[in-house]
């Protein structure tokens, strides 16, 4: 039997009162530079999802949110090199602070709308439609 084991990350659509979803852009350096993803990273061992999402929303963007705040939204299942990648998308309204860009080259605020035109990584590409049916 093959063994399966998946690259979990978390990610979040970050949405604004105009009901604009926060992205960054991924820095030089990283697999899949220039493109602009959701905020978000890898669940480390013994972390939960949601754990691991509000400890990423702090890391990368200086923002506080509670587990309670993150509302699961949609998944991606894609190929990733030789991993298999499961992205689980949240979507979160609530949150402390203002983000900036202590990780990513850049932050954008983007109606899911305009996310169609946008660089971003093949496995966010089934969830723009979400979005944009959902905000
Ligand atoms: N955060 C995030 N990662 C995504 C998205 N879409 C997508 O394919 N990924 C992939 O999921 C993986 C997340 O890894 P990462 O490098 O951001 O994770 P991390 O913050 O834990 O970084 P590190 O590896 O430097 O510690 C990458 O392979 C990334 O390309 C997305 O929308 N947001």
């Amino acid at each position: 039997m093959t063994s399966f084991s998946p690259l979990l990350v978390v990610a979040v659509a970050l949405v604004d009162a105009e009901g604009r979803v926060l992205l960054q852009q991924r820095p030089p350096g990283k697999p899949m530079a220039g493109l602009w993803e959701f905020p978000g990273g890898k669940v480390e061992a013994g972390e939960t999802p949601e754990a691991a999402l509000v400890r990423e929303l702090e890391e990368e963007l200086g923002i506080a949110t509670q587990e309670s705040c993150l509302a699961p939204a949609s998944f991606a299942s894609e190929a990733l090199g030789d991993r298999h990648l499961l992205l689980l998308l949240y979507v979160c309204r609530k949150w402390r602070g203002v983000p900036e860009a202590r990780h990513a080259t850049a932050l954008s605020w983007k109606r899911p709308a305009q996310m169609y035109a946008l660089d971003m990584p093949p496995a966010d590409l089934p969830l723009i439609g979400l979005l944009d049916a959902l905000l």
